[in-house]
């Protein structure tokens, strides 16, 4: 697991270390534009080679200086570099003032022109492009400075040219990837001691091109309020496995399922709840569907359930661990009691799909919940529990910091009272507590074939069968959440919902059960 930052916490690390005298401002630039060059070699090695040219793009902050250093660098190493200016140098912060003076004693300053950098970049002959334009300081859209020059790098990136973004592209929003207009595309990013969430999530990743972290020697403790980008899970999923006990210690999940003719949802949430590990799992389907759902189940058990009180009486078996309600499961009447019920057992409670737009109708719908409940909304989902706050996540941010979805589900967990995860390429997670974490199906995790029809209710089942396991909610989801894209990734393109269960086997054995 590692942390991503905001460009307020990112700050407040830089302060600290200064405070406490452990590095000023101009040695942590000359630290940030070493990893740059190095980050650039390593990634790209033929540019080690043999001296080539670069075209550095500097604005006029902090981002601006590190620009500097780098356009110095490259010059020392026999590099030809041309390099623009945007902003008077006399107002330049003192760090980058620094070292636009030793960059002016080694090469030439043009001022800003946006219509010259494009035609610059489209005749080519240019090996390396270099943003550092602006950085977490950017707060509003850049169309109007340097649309030109975008548009233009689009073509060079697309043309397999280099562009590579100091700390992040500019114009894009450092804590909510979201684009504030006209940002610059990259295809490498190297950023400072630790990533950011806008590299992450929204647009940030289709920007970005690739993430590299650079150390520049900043305490490597942890951020208090930092975000959580889960990661492959440690020693602690043994307990997936764990020797001995019986089938009861290992925990009932029960999964309702809706109707005749729609149970397939809910009959792959239960598979994913098994091959996750619950001990048993138990199928509640009303009368009109036990056929159907009989033929197609092994071994998950079956339940007829066609009221409130056949689930009364089933949930009269304390040895039911959790609950997963929503896949397939319908919007009627029946359901809605039901999902009363299931809400009032306080039992671990998975709520997805169907579970959450009848949680939506319900009177006063969070005074329902509790710190167990665990919601798993996609984006339409999310929009009907929490209109306000998907409001604020839609159309562009009108100036940074924008609203980001880890700023969404903290605010929707803080006022549910329960753990949300707020599906898509790039889950985020959040506690009523304040946690957050991040699944990124991003970069070298990438599964966009997992968006198939029932990888959800998949995901659903998965979260169910670990709080019947007895993980807390806000582990649950992070851990549903890798698992989840973990299989999908074993499988590979092709795969449809069916297969991510049965992928669970090759995932816990990729990591040593
Ligand atoms: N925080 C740290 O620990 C470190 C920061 N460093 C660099 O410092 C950067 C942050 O520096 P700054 O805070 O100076 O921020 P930036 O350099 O990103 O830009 C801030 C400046 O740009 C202006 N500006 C912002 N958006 C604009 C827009 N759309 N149009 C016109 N002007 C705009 C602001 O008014 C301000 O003058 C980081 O991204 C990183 O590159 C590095 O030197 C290493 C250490
Ligand atoms: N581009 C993507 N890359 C990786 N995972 C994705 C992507 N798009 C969607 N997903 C995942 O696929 C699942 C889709 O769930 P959902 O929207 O509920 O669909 P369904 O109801 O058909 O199962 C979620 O787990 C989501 O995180
Ligand atoms: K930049």
């Amino acid at each position: 697991m590692s942390e991503l930052l905001t460009a307020a916490q990112m700050r407040a690390i830089e302060a600290e270390a200064m405070a406490r005298g452990d590095a000023d401002g101009r040695t942590l630039m000359e630290r940030a534009g070493e990893g740059v060059v190095d980050a650039a070699l390593a990634h790209w090695p033929d540019l080690g080679t043999v001296p080539l040219s670069a075209l550095v793009l500097c604005g006029p902050g902090n981002n601006g200086g590190d620009g500097f250093v780098v356009a110095r660098l490259l010059t020392e190493r026999g590099w030809q570099v041309e390099l623009f200016l945007f902003g008077a140098p006399d107002r330049l912060p003192p760090d980058a003032r620094l070292n636009h003076d030793r960059w002016a004693e080694l090469g030439r300053i043009r001022p800003w022109d946006d219509a010259a950098l494009a035609d610059r970049l489209d005749a080519g002959g240019c090996d390396l492009v270099i943003d550092a334009l602006f950085g977490s300081g950017c707060s509003r859209g850049i169309e109007a400075i340097a649309g030109r020059t975008a548009a233009a790098l689009g073509r060079f990136c697309a043309a397999d040219g280099r562009v590579l973004a100091i700390d992040m592209p500019s114009g894009l929003c450092t804590d909510s990837g979201r684009d504030l207009g006209g940002v610059l595309p990259a295809t490498l990013t190297v950023t400072f001691h630790r990533a950011r969430i806008g590299q992450f999530t929204a647009e940030g990743s289709a920007f970005c091109g690739r993430i590299v972290v650079a150390d520049i020697g900043l305490d490597p403790g942890p951020c208090p309020g930092s975000v959580t980008l889960v990661g492959a899970p440690g020693p602690e999923i043994g307990k997936v496995g764990a020797v001995g006990g019986h089938k009861y210690s290992h925990g009932h999940a029960l999964v309702l399922a809706g109707g005749a003719g729609r149970t397939g949802a809910a009959r792959l949430a239960a598979r994913g709840a098994l091959r996750v590990g619950a001990g048993l799992v138990t199928l509640a389907a009303p009368g009109e569907a036990l056929a159907e759902c009989a033929a197609h189940l092994t071994a998950a058990m079956l339940r007829r359930v066609d009221d409130v009180g056949d689930l009364l009486a089933l949930l009269e078996d304390p040895r039911i661990s959790a609950l997963g309600l929503g896949p397939g499961f319908g919007t009627g009447s029946r359901e809605a009691e039901l999902l009363r019920l299931a809400l009032d057992s306080d039992r671990p409670l998975v709520l997805d799909a169907d579970g959450l737009s009848l949680l939506a109708q319900l009177e006063a719908p969070f005074s329902r919940l509790h710190g167990d409940c665990v919601l798993t909304p996609h984006g339409g989902e999310f929009a009907r529990l929490f209109p306000d706050l998907a409001e604020k996540l839609a159309g562009r941010p009108p100036h940074g910091p924008g609203f980001s979805r880890i700023d969404a589900v903290r605010a929707a967990a803080a006022r549910s009272g329960a753990v949300v995860l707020l599906k898509g390429a790039d889950t985020a997670i959040a506690a009523p507590d304040g946690r957050a974490a991040m699944h990124a199906a991003l970069y070298d995790r990438a599964a966009p074939w997992l968006a198939t029809a029932g990888a959800g209710d998949v995901l659903a089942g998965i979260v169910a069968g670990l709080l019947a396991r007895g993980r807390p909610p806000f582990e649950a989801a992070s851990l549903g959440a890798w698992l989840h894209v973990e299989a999908a990734r074993v499988f590979g393109p092709g795969l449809i919902a069916e297969d991510l269960p049965e992928s669970l086997p090759a995932v816990f054995r990729g990591l040593g059960l």
